[in-house]
């Protein structure tokens, strides 16, 4: 196993034309950076776990893509652009103890994530790397033009709600893993194991979506985020939901409908836009070969009413993914 130092200069030097906005990049003490003038820095981490977030099995390069797309998805549902990563990687020491099992994963693993950080146009800048159980922590940067990000508390009263995509595609590859698909090349497994953060169509929506946030948690347990901040209660077609494709045929109806609802890992967007702005929004989408679709109403606190379709709050139907829940359980979550 070659020492750290040896091992980030062997794997994680990324080839391709410096960033002239890195002053100091990977091997001091920290990184300097030089921001653009009229922007904003959007800054986010997130930690993927081996057997929480991703399979032990996962082949290597899918754990190194999802590790970077599912933290530069926060990114995308600020509006802004990517630009730098940091990535804290945790080794476990006994399992990478034969050098050529070692160098296969983190060469698929490496390939994985610099592939991805090309494809988001975001560059290695520092990391750290640690022996434990497997985990990977990304800390991406970006910027958005001063004022311009979307946040989650801009929606008001009368809003669409809408979707980018389709979803359950995340629980329902998870659901296929579990039961031995390997196909990576099967749309379900793809969604769960290779998401693709909505870059484009965050950036495409500043200045026309009042709110945005990206779902990882599930719709459901993720919209209670945009309410409580903007302080609305959505009225939600359930039935307008779009689901993965194939989602019906691989789960059932009632799975799919779960899966699309509360199952997370779809990182696809969820925003409130004003009525008059929803066709503009949906043909940059569409310009960009992604789905917009309205899948509720923003409405004033206390108003939901439960019609054809919507979801009924009382029946345990609002919840998502929570790490600290007991092994199995359904989860409840806050039905404001
Ligand atoms: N340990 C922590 N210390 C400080 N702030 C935290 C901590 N954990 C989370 N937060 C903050 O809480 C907010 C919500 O975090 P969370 O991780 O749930 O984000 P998310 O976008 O909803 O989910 P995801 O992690 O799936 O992207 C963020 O602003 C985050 O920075
Ligand atoms: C092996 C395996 N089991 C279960 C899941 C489901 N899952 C785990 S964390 C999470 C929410 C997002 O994470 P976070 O809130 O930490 O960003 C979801 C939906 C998975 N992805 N892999
Ligand atoms: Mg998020």
């Amino acid at each position: 196993m070659l020492a750290e130092f040896d091992l980030i200069r062997h794997y994680f030097t990324a080839p391709g034309a410096a960033d002239s906005r890195v002053a100091l990049g990977i091997g001091d003490d920290a990184t300097l950076l030089v921001p653009r003038a009229g922007h904003e820095l959007a800054v986010s981490v997130d930690t993927s776990v081996t057997n929480v977030h991703f399979p032990d099995d996962a082949p290597a390069s899918a754990v190194g893509h999802r590790a970077l797309a599912v933290a530069v998805s926060d990114l995308a549902a600020m509006g802004a652009r990517a630009r730098w990563c940091w990535m804290a990687l945790t080794l476990d020491a006994r399992r990478f103890a034969d050098e050529d099992a070692a160098d296969a994963w983190l060469s698929g693993y490496a390939q994985g994530f610099l592939g991805g950080c090309a494809a988001y146009d975001s560059t290695l800048v520092g990391g750290d790397v640690t022996s434990g159980t497997l985990a990977i922590s990304v800390t991406v940067m970006g910027d958005v033009p001063t004022g311009q990000a979307l946040k989650r508390s801009g929606a008001v009263v009368g809003d669409v709600v809408a979707v980018t995509g389709a979803l359950g595609g995340g629980a329902g590859g998870l659901e296929l893993w579990q039961r031995g698909e390997r196909d990576l090349s099967h749309p379900l497994l793809r969604r769960y194991l290779l998401p693709e953060p909505r870059l484009e169509a965050g950036m495409a929506l500043r200045g026309l979506a009042t709110s945005a946030m990206d779902i990882s948690d599930g719709l459901l347990a993720d919209l209670g985020h945009i309410r409580r901040a903007s302080n609305v209660d959505v009225q939600l077609d359930a039935d307008a939901v779009p689901l993965a494709e194939g989602l019906t045929a691989a789960l059932g109806a009632d799975a799919a409908r779960r899966a699309a609802l509360s199952g997370g890992d779809d990182y696809e967007l969820l925003i409130t836009i004003a009525p008059e702005n929803f066709a503009r929004a949906q043909a940059a989408l569409d310009a960009q070969g992604l789905a917009l679709s309205a899948v509720g109403r923003c409405v004033a606190p206390g108003a939901v009413s439960s019609g054809d379709g919507s979801v009924d709050a009382a029946a345990g139907d609002y919840h998502g993914w929570q790490h600290f829940a007991p092994a199995s359980a359904t989860v409840p979550g806050d039905s404001r």
